[in-house]
């Protein structure tokens, strides 16, 4: 209703009226004082003031800060700025959240290295940590540092560092083999005698962390299960790039309809459903009395010894299963698309040479590279796979636990911290003037050694990847055992993968890279080669002993 109208119902005098008029007008202007505050604090603000002395990225934008200003390709934006400006560190705003980005060598040693204390935690986020991770409880890798997080840490690294390499031999033999047979097996059907090796790589890295957590892999890589188990984990990966969730940083955006979160929810629950199944499977197992060790059933076993519960088992082989087999399997897919061209062939020349060297013969060269890495020029060639193709470009978060002094300046406590080990791993100071190049033999030169952590694919300090040493393996026995029996050569119509390390990834969107699709022929190293099928035979008959849960 009209105010005159109301005051004179009201009976109100012109004095009363004034006065309500200012009242009114007070308040309409504190409203809207108030909502032109929070659309600036969202619009401008960040969760942490700039941190003097750190240069600020060009480009930020009301709301979104430096996220539309990066593109689709957020490393190579940051490692832009860091070479053309000289900012091996540099600071953005990601919506409302501050964050540093690491694109030196020397600079990402001193914060995550040095400073490990001061870096070990890790940022939540509103998709990954309320909407993804709602039912099995977060992954190690994304969650905060506490007491939990040791304890689960802890416990995968019993399965993962060198110690545990001995007792996963076996397994280890399986599927490097199951590998190198199938794909050669693949060209040989194939009317062009080519394939690609992508689901091969896949599933022995998917295979691996299955063995470990659940005890149980996939034979053929054309099972629905093993294609739908890829899907979900490959779709929760993608909530955690910087890329694809701008929700988790433009706040605002969380209250508009969002297609994200509804993919989010429908695959958390196609998850559960998986997990679940397999958490079942190894209990029954266990129950039967035949069972094949892994990390589920250790724990089962020795649940109420109060050292884990089941939120922290299922937390763990969560971890395990998204952490580790679409990074695994791009570095091996890289690796083989450069060791297709030209170069790629002289090394392979040399990786043969060295294994015969090292080991004597193909059999033996076949057995012992399950459990020892002795061929340096191997060893160089997956030490250049990781740093050359970092798997992920920009790595998960940490985040600030405490102020610390970096260079005379305060960083303070609660900033994230992006490690973009795309720019690192190719730092001209640190690797020289060829590190943009991929070459092996830099990793042999004693006149420049190369110190840790090497190379910062798998991060560093004390949230490093606690599966280096069994990724290593990994790597060091698929390709001893591949390269010891063929050949790996370009497709048939002579095409190769663009083995360069942007251009190499068919999505920059996504968190971890994935390789353009290429396919490769393999030639036998000597025809009617029975050293081979007597190193498939034992092979063979090591899985054929096997029990599976
Ligand atoms: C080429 C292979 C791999 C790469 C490049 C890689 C890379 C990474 C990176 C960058 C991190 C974060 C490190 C940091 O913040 O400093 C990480 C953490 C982690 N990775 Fe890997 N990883 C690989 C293989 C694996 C495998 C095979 C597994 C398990 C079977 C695994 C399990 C984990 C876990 C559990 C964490 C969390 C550690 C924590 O936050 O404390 N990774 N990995």
């Amino acid at each position: 209703m009209n105010k005159m109208v109301l005051a004179h119902f009201q009976g109100l005098t012109p004095p009363d009226l004034i006065h309500d008029h200012i009242i009114l007008s007070g308040f309409t202007i504190a409203v809207l004082g108030l909502a032109a505050w929070c659309i600036f604090t969202q619009a401008f603000l960040t969760d942490l003031p700039v941190i003097r002395g750190i240069p600020e990225a060009p480009g930020a934008v009301a709301f979104y800060g430096h996220l539309k200003v990066l593109g689709l390709d957020h490393p190579s934006q940051f490692e832009k700025w860091g070479t053309k400006r000289s900012w091996p560190v540099l600071q953005a705003r990601f919506g409302r959240r501050r964050v540093v980005v690491l694109n030196g060598f020397k600079e990402a040693q001193e914060w995550i290295v040095k400073n490990a204390t001061a870096t070990i935690d890790r940022p939540l986020f509103w998709t990954f940590h309320n909407v993804v991770s709602k039912s099995q409880g977060s992954t190690i890798g994304t969650s905060p540092w506490n007491e939990s997080a040791k304890r689960r840490r802890t416990a995968v690294s019993a399965y993962l560092t060198r110690p545990a390499l001995r007792s996963s031999a076996p397994m280890l033999d399986v599927e490097s083999h199951a590998f190198v047979e199938d794909l050669f097996k693949a060209t040989q059907q194939d009317n062009l005698g080519d394939v690609d090796p992508r689901m091969y790589c896949l599933r022995l890295a998917f295979n691996i962390t299955l063995m470990i957590c659940y005890g149980t892999r996939f034979k053929d890589i054309h099972d629905p299960d093993l294609l739908s188990m890829l899907d979900i984990t490959s779709t929760v990966a993608s909530f955690r790039s910087t890329n694809s969730n701008p929700q988790d940083y433009v706040p605002l955006l969380r209250y508009l309809p969002n297609k994200r979160q509804k993919i989010a929810v429908e695959t958390r629950e196609k998850r559960d459903i998986w997990l679940a199944n397999m958490f079942s499977r190894v209990q029954s197992a266990l129950d039967k009395g035949q069972y094949c060790p892994c990390i589920t059933g250790t724990l089962l076993s020795e649940s109420g010894s109060g050292k884990l519960d089941e939120s922290d088992i299922k937390s763990i082989n969560v971890s395990l299963v998204s952490g580790g087999f679409e990074t695994v399997s791009t570095t091996m897919l890289a690796g083989l698309g450069w060791l297709a061209s030209d170069e790629g062939q002289v090394y392979q020349e040399k990786v043969f040479n060295d294994l015969i060297i090292v080991y004597g013969d193909v059999e033996t060269a076949w057995d012992k590279v399950v459990i020892e890495e002795r061929s340096d020029v191997t060893v160089a060639l997956y030490k250049e796979m990781l740093r050359y193709f970092a798997a992920i470009q920009l790595l998960p978060p940490r985040q600030t636990m405490k102020d610390f002094e970096w260079n005379g300046i305060t960083i303070p406590k609660g900033v994230s911290v992006y490690m973009n080990a795309q720019a690192i791993n190719h730092d001209h100071s640190y690797y020289g003037e060829d590190a943009h190049i991929f070459r092996p033999e830099r990793w042999l030169d004693e006149k420049r050694p190369i110190g840790p952590p090497y190379q910062f694919s798998f991060g560093a300090g004390s949230r490093a990847c606690p599966a280096i040493a069994i990724t290593n393996r990994l790597l060091y026995l698929a390709f001893s055992r591949l390269l010891l029996h063929f050949k790996v050569l370009p497709a048939a119509d002579g095409s190769i993968l663009d083995a360069h390390y942007i251009r190499y990834n068919s999505d920059t969107t996504q968190q971890t890279c994935h390789p353009k699709p290429f396919r490769i022929r393999l030639e036998p190293r000597q025809l009617g080669n029975s050293a081979m099928e007597k190193c498939f035979a034992s092979s063979r008959a090591n899985g054929e002993r096997m029990i599976y849960n």
